[in-house]
């Protein structure tokens, strides 16, 4: 058998391959960026050709920088951006239209009509969603009305829709050569066409959106020995079994071993995303948490979270370095934020798209309240780390709500844990202890997890909790005092940015 396994792991702003060994070392990697594509204020898309060309990139120079070929791996996973919408052409492969991506606001007026009435109603509880410009039915709708000859092509069969994962598999198996046209559960469930209980496209939803089925992937389980097939073995490469798909923030939960039930991740990176495992229990939310499938193995019953998404949390600090320029990279931010011991009363709410959970407010808008003449940079930035704490315990106080689960701990991955006082500061705003596993690049290993799962690479899931292992770990300083009377702070600030703009 192979020794390795291979990981792509298709994000929002970047793309990397990752090799993992046996013990679920990292052997091997490259990442390379993508444009993001911003034609008007709220609207983002990206390129599906330059993410697959960056793919095929990335794949070819890890293996290289480690001396290795495709006939090292054993099998490869594949987890992806969710939610992002790609509609193309199955004779040519070219897309019919930009991707239009998660982050995407143009759909707005589409999800405000479906919550009129009681459609809003059927897609909540058959999808576990409330309607958003979030997920990927509305992008779809939208392209089906607004680019020429879409709608026809889909009706005929020859337009296809997919998420970034179903994109890479079609592509990596041949393309308009008889690729595969397949996702997973966990993506499927980010699309509000699937009913979450039968694991299949529903008539209902997709009739809400006026999506022909033929467009659509099928539906397998995040770790499969066959559905996904082969790499299709060009430029002489070995064939390799394509058996693990899934969410990036569903991978991160499973490369977190996430499970059992009341185990939950938190994965900083542009947005924040906290996963709470219910089992093979669906959790409906009562506190605007989205009800998702965690992950599928085989013919095993598949596994559902609670999840609560952010939207922006490390793409703040981005802000910080690109439009005020007050830091020139992230990781000064720490410096920056640690040169005051609190923020001088200043509350940052970066609700530059609306917010996200639990709110799920679209007329919401950023702001800095609290200032005085006092006020430095420093405070700003330590209210920006402060706004990714607070947002994260927004959500855990939702999922204790909905789930009565009372976490112990907190497991955390992705950029912003690398910095070390918003980790504190975590620690204090929640009132307990977040810890961070050696191996960081959670998302990829889950990946990789769930496809050497498929082929017998790892034995189970025993095996793969026995590898985790905690490399830092922040316990709580503040009082209780200091937590009760910042976070009513900040519940305050959120309140100030409501029902800021009038959107169609
Ligand atoms: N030291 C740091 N402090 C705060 N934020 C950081 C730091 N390093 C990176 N980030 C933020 O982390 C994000 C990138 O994390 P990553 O996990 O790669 O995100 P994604 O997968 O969403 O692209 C960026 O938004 C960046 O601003
Ligand atoms: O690509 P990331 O890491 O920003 O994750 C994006 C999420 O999957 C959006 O739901």
């Amino acid at each position: 058998m192979a020794d390795f396994i291979g990981a792509v792991d298709q994000g929002t702003t970047s793309t990397r391959f990752m090799v993992f060994d046996h013990d679920g070392a990292e052997v091997a990697r490259h990442q390379l960026e993508h444009e993001q594509i911003l034609p008007r204020a709220g609207w983002v898309e990206h390129n599906p050709l330059e993410i697959w060309d960056r793919t095929q990139t990335v794949i070819g120079s890890a293996l290289t920088s480690a001396g290795l070929s495709s006939s090292d791996l054993a099998a490869v996973g594949i987890t992806n951006q969710r939610e992002t919408a790609i509609v193309w052409d199955r004779r040519t492969g070219r897309p019919l239209h930009n991707a239009i991506v998660w982050q995407d606001t143009r759909t707005d007026s589409i999800a405000k009509a479906l919550d009129q009435d009681e459609r809003g109603q059927t897609i909540r509880h058959k999808a576990g969603l409330p309607p958003a410009t979030y997920f990927s039915a509305g992008k779809v709708q939208w392209i089906l009305e607004n680019v020429d000859g879409v709608r026809e092509a889909a009706e005929r069969g020859d337009a296809l829709f997919g998420t970034a994962d179903t994109w890479l598999v079609w592509n990596l198996t041949g393309g308009p050569r008889g690729g595969i046209h397949a996702t997973d559960v966990t993506n499927a469930s980010r699309t509000m066409l699937m009913d979450l209980t039968t694991l299949d496209w529903d008539d209902e939803l997709l009739g809400f959106f006026g999506i022909p089925r033929r467009m659509l992937p099928e539906i397998h389980a995040s770790s499969d020995a066959t559905a996904y097939g082969r790499t299709s073995g060009d430029r002489g490469s070995a064939q390799v079994p394509i058996t693990g798909v899934l969410g990036d923030q569903q991978a991160a939960t499973v490369g977190q071993v996430c499970f059992e039930p009341g185990e939950a991740k938190n994965t900083y990176g542009t947005g924040n995303f906290l996963l709470l495992n219910t089992g093979t229990e669906l959790v409906r939310s009562s506190n605007g948490l989205l009800t998702t499938v965690a992950y599928r193995f085989g013919d095993a019953d598949p596994v559902y979270a609670l999840e609560g998404s952010i939207a922006v949390t490390g793409s703040a600090v981005q802000w910080l370095r690109d439009q005020l320029g007050i830091i020139s990279g992230a990781s000064e931010v720490e410096r920056l934020a640690a040169q005051v011991v609190d923020t001088g009363g200043v509350y940052f709410v970066p609700a530059f798209s609306g917010l996200f959970a639990p709110y799920w407010r679209s007329d919401a808008r950023g702001a800095i309240v609290g200032l005085s003449r006092f006020n430095t940079n420093a405070h700003l930035a330590r209210a920006t780390l402060e706004a990714i704490c607070y947002q994260s315990r927004d959500v855990v106080d939702a999922m204790a709500a909905d789930s009565g689960v009372t976490l112990t701990t907190l497991k955390v991955d992705g950029g912003v844990t690398a910095n070390r006082l918003c980790m504190q500061l975590q620690a204090d705003i929640l009132g307990v202890p977040v810890s961070k596993p050696v191996v960081a690049e959670t998302t990829a290993l889950g990946a990789a997890y769930a496809a050497g799962l498929a082929t017998g690479f790892w034995s189970g899931t025993d095996e793969l909790r026995a590898k985790w292992a905690e490399a830092e770990r922040w316990e709580p300083e503040w009082s209780d005092a200091q937590r009760r009377d910042g976070y009513a702070g900040w519940r305050k600030a959120v309140e100030r940015t409501l029902d800021w703009v009038d959107v169609d």
